[in-house]
């Protein structure tokens, strides 16, 4: 399937260039039914195609795409190192070392360890093309201690054997070397191999074994072209060059250095090209063509001046890479400042909405206490207004408070043109009751007489002892016969006092005084003044009846027993 034909091309993706082309094609056939996903893993293979045949530009637009559109975290990481690796190619180095840290800072993302490692990889690769082999040497060696694939463990021997030599540590590791390059070679991987024998030859020439080195280059030199890959070709070559000069074979010098010319076009700046053109030069000289040799000595100085150049360019894009980091970082760290000033400030804002709260709180309290307090207080005013106004025995109004009110209800009458009406009353031989039975009995008569006195009263009419045994009862709207009325219903209720809880044997009667207003005139002290007389009449006229002030005697007179 898909699957399968992805794995395997991605698998011989460095070992086998042409092999990787045929399975490219080959992939071509599923793309129609392929995911999205899968179709931006084909391409991201185009795309290394692009970079192993020198189609740079191209490869760097694609691998930034790709790793623009999509989110699969290993997809996009490839896709990042792909950018990166290749843009350093193309000596634009910010943006290769951008994609290197965006591809470093998501590694802990990528599910595959060996995916991973490759992060790791294509940064001792990269430090190394930005001169900084000691940040390779790290990597390099950091992959070496970890459990890497077998074809990740030949690129980071290769890239230390690379580091330790440019960085003139360790000039002559045969040892080493001939274990990366037996490594490398069993993982099919040529041109790290080719690279490895050329550091091997390195070595050997430094040695003084030129012949040596020449040997294995060339025993090895149909394996090197057989991979394209420009840079690995022209260093051979370039070696070659060189070595073949030192030997004196003038006529191999030259044309291991045109074919480094031939291929090093894109590379202007780069080693082998400056080798090249110096052992063009140099050949000249010793053949005494001195023409060529100045041009050739011409363009070995311009090569020579673009490589240092090239270096310095890499160093100073490294350099502005770690101040822009570090910029980064101390905008991270102001950031973070912020942060926390803002978090404090909001800390601050809670704790006086806190306060605010609390003192809310503190205001809801002192004003329920204020309201309470006021409200017992009233409660203390009307219960001592209450105590002044009502008899203590029976509940009801006392004289003086009675008076007041009979007083306001007059005026109210008065004023609406209706009658009022005043009833007196006093009961029949109380001190009788009194002596007999008792003053708590008598008392419990006086309650009994208020609440009969309550009874026959409507609303707004007025209900009060004045004194004693003699209560009164005044009603507005109320005329003679209204007065009369009331009285007898009073009678009534008092007749129905149920006396047995105190043994007394005798009905609970009273003599009663009526008028009203418009008979005795609109004032109180004259009506007051009528209906006493009035009752005392009653009295008079042997108690238990009703007298009406200015009625004939007898005319009003209802005993006991009648309607
Ligand atoms: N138990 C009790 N008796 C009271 C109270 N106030 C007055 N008295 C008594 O009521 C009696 C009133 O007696 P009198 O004025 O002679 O009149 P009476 O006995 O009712 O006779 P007549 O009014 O003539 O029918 C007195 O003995 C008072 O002591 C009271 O608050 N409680």
């Amino acid at each position: 399937g898909i699957e399968a034909a992805l794995k395997h091309a991605d698998s011989i993706r460095t070992s086998d260039p042409r092999e990787f082309a045929d399975a490219l094609a080959g992939l071509a056939a599923f793309e129609p039914e392929a995911t999205p996903n899968q179709k931006l893993r084909i391409r991201l293979l185009r795309t290394y195609q692009k970079t192993l045949t020198g189609n740079y530009e191209s490869a760097i637009a694609d691998a930034i795409d790709i790793h623009q559109r999509t989110d699969d975290p290993t997809l996009k990481f490839r896709a990042a190192l792909l950018a990166a690796n290749t843009a350093a190619i193309t000596r634009e180095f910010s943006l290769g070392l951008r994609y290197l840290e965006i591809a470093l800072a998501m590694q802990d993302q990528v599910p595959e360890a060996d995916e991973r490692h490759l992060g790791s990889l294509v940064a001792a690769i990269l430090y190394t093309e930005y001169g900084q082999h000691s940040l390779s040497l790290h990597y390099a060696k950091q992959l070496l201690s970890l459990e890497t694939s077998a074809r990740t463990r030949c690129a980071a021997r290769l890239k230390k054997i690379e580091a330790e030599w440019k960085l003139g540590t360790r000039p002559e590791v045969e040892r080493d070397t001939h274990i990366a390059i037996s490594d490398c070679m069993a993982q099919k991987e040529p041109i790290a191999t080719g690279l490895l024998r050329g550091y091997l030859a390195r070595q050997w020439a430094g040695a003084g074994k030129t012949a040596k080195a020449i040997e294995l280059l060339e025993t090895h030199l149909s394996e090197v072209e057989a991979t394209g890959f420009p840079r690995l070709i022209g260093e051979i070559h370039s070696l070659l060059a060189e070595y073949r000069q030192a030997t004196g074979d003038l006529a191999r010098a030259d044309q291991h250095a045109r074919t480094v010319l031939e291929l090093g076009e894109k590379d202007a700046y780069s080693l082998p090209l400056v080798i090249a053109h110096r052992v063009l030069f140099e050949t000249a000289l010793k053949r005494g063509d001195l023409a060529t040799a100045l041009d050739e000595y011409r363009s070995y100085a311009k090569a020579d001046k673009a490589r240092l150049d090239e270096v310095k360019a890499r160093e100073f894009a490294f350099q502005l890479s770690r101040h822009e980091l570090q910029q980064r970082d101390q905008a991270i760290g102001l950031l973070s400042k912020q942060n926390e000033v803002l978090r404090l400030e909001q800390e601050v804002a809670r704790k006086s909405a806190q306060n605010t709260h609390l003192l809310v709180l503190l205001l809801i309290v002192i004003a329920s206490a204020v309201g309470f307090w006021a409200w017992k207080t009233k409660r203390m005013q009307m219960k001592l207004r209450r105590l002044a106004q009502t008899d203590g025995l029976t509940g009801i109004s006392n004289r003086r408070h009675f008076r007041e009110q009979a007083d306001a209800l007059l005026m109210r009458c008065a004023s609406s043109g209706r009658e009022t009406a005043l009833i007196l009353l006093d009961l029949d031989n109380f001190k009788r009751l009194n002596d007999h039975h008792g003053h708590a009995a008598g008392d419990w008569v006086l309650a009994r007489v208020a609440e009969a006195c309550r009874s026959v009263c409507r609303d707004g009419d007025l209900c009060g002892r004045l004194g004693g045994e003699e209560f009164a009862i005044m009603s507005c709207g109320g005329d003679l016969a209204a007065a009369e009325r009331i009285a007898r219903q009073c009678r009534e209720q008092l007749a129905a006092i149920d006396t047995s809880p105190i043994g007394h044997g005798e009905p609970i009667t009273a003599s009663f005084g009526c008028t009203t207003s418009v008979r005795s005139g609109p004032t109180f002290e004259l009506m007051f003044a009528h209906a006493d007389n009035a009752m005392y009449r009653a009295k008079a006229e042997g108690r238990d009846r009703i007298r009406i002030h200015g009625g004939p005697s007898g005319v009003a007179v209802l005993q006991r027993g009648t309607a």
